[in-house]
């Protein structure tokens, strides 16, 4: 279990994290996402101890980081890190032996991952020859080929054809099938929607949502959608338990004050009233207007996912 515990953290004048608390259990994908500038890409750093922390700890499996728990991480950096001229494989055994790999153990887990990545034609090319995101894959290959038992990734996707982002889910839900604790920042929303156990919002710093995503779903507003096509403007006005009501997704979207048998048989029967009702279903929120929420009173460092 890789648990980040109210870390800190200044770059002069600019406060990058302010109490960044996380957990990502054994066998849980865990989605990291947030603005530009929210403080993603330091929690990520501090947690591999590429960069030290003003304030809090970062433990693994209960124990404070050290050099040997770090070893046991596999990180692909958001600025990847892979060395141009040196060719796949050979950069691939090279990261496995620094990580205390025997030679063969690294040939073989070399092997393994370019194959599973769609790599083995490209073994003896320089990574610099490699498309953009075939560098990426062997990126992914660099933070699996010394069998880390946790995975930390910064934006994995991002540049990914759909084949690759099908080929790196599968790897990330292999993982943590097998019991490790993976966790990776994007702004996919729909990606991490489909693919995450839990999801971190993160804004200035902290963690402002964080929970399974039908959890978040289910602890956002109450919504209904009505299609009534008989229904004057303003036919929801003054229902009891309707605190909001407009137009869209073919009918109107009422936002109610809970979701009681009281309020939403009354919010039916004000709709009936109007004439026939063709639709009545509870509407919950997209991880994507969940986020917006969540970052919505930060509209200088909220903007875009
Ligand atoms: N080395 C640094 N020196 C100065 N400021 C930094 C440094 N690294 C990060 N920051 C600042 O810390 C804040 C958090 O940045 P961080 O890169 O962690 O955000 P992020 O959530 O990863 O963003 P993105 O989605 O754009 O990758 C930003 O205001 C950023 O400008």
């Amino acid at each position: 279990m890789l648990e980040i515990d109210g870390i800190s953290k200044r770059f002069g004048a600019t406060i990058a994290l302010d109490g960044m608390t996380l957990t990502v259990r054994p066998g849980e994908l865990y989605g990291f996402v947030g603005a530009n500038g929210a403080g993603k890409t330091t929690t990520m750093r501090i947690a591999l101890g590429v960069l030290a922390a003003d304030a809090g700890e970062v433990r693994l499996d209960g124990r404070p980081l050290d050099a040997a728990s770090r070893r046991r991480i596999g990180y692909m950096p958001e600025e990847r890190g892979l060395y141009p001229r040196m060719a796949v494989d050979t950069q691939l055994r090279y990261l496995a032996a620094l990580r205390g790999r025997s030679a063969a153990a690294a040939r073989e887990a070399a092997n393994r991952w370019t194959e599973r990545l769609g790599l083995a034609e490209r073994r003896t090319d320089e990574v610099q020859r490699l498309s953009l995101g075939n560098q990426q894959r062997v990126q992914l290959a660099a933070a699996l080929v010394a069998e880390p038992d946790v995975l930390v990734l910064d934006e994995p996707f991002s540049g990914l054809d759909p084949m690759a982002v099908d080929v790196m889910s599968e790897v990330l839900r292999e993982r943590r099938d097998a019991g490790a604790p993976v966790v990776f920042s994007s702004h996919q929303l729909e990606l991490v929607e489909r693919l995450c156990d839990r999801v971190g919002i993160v804004r200035a710093g902290r963690l402002v949502a964080e929970g399974a995503v039908a959890e978040l779903r289910d602890a956002s507003a109450v919504e209904v959608v009505v299609d009534a096509p008989h229904a004057p403007p303003g036919w929801a006005d003054g229902v009891a338990g309707v605190a909001r009501a407009r137009d869209a997704e073919g009918g109107t979207v009422l936002t109610l004050a809970d979701a009681s048998d009281a309020t939403l048989g009354g919010v039916l029967d004000a709709a009936r009233r109007t004439g026939p009702v063709h639709e009545f279903r509870r509407r919950r929120p997209t991880l994507a207007e969940i986020y917006r929420d969540a970052v919505a009173d930060h509209p200088d460092r909220g903007a875009a996912a």
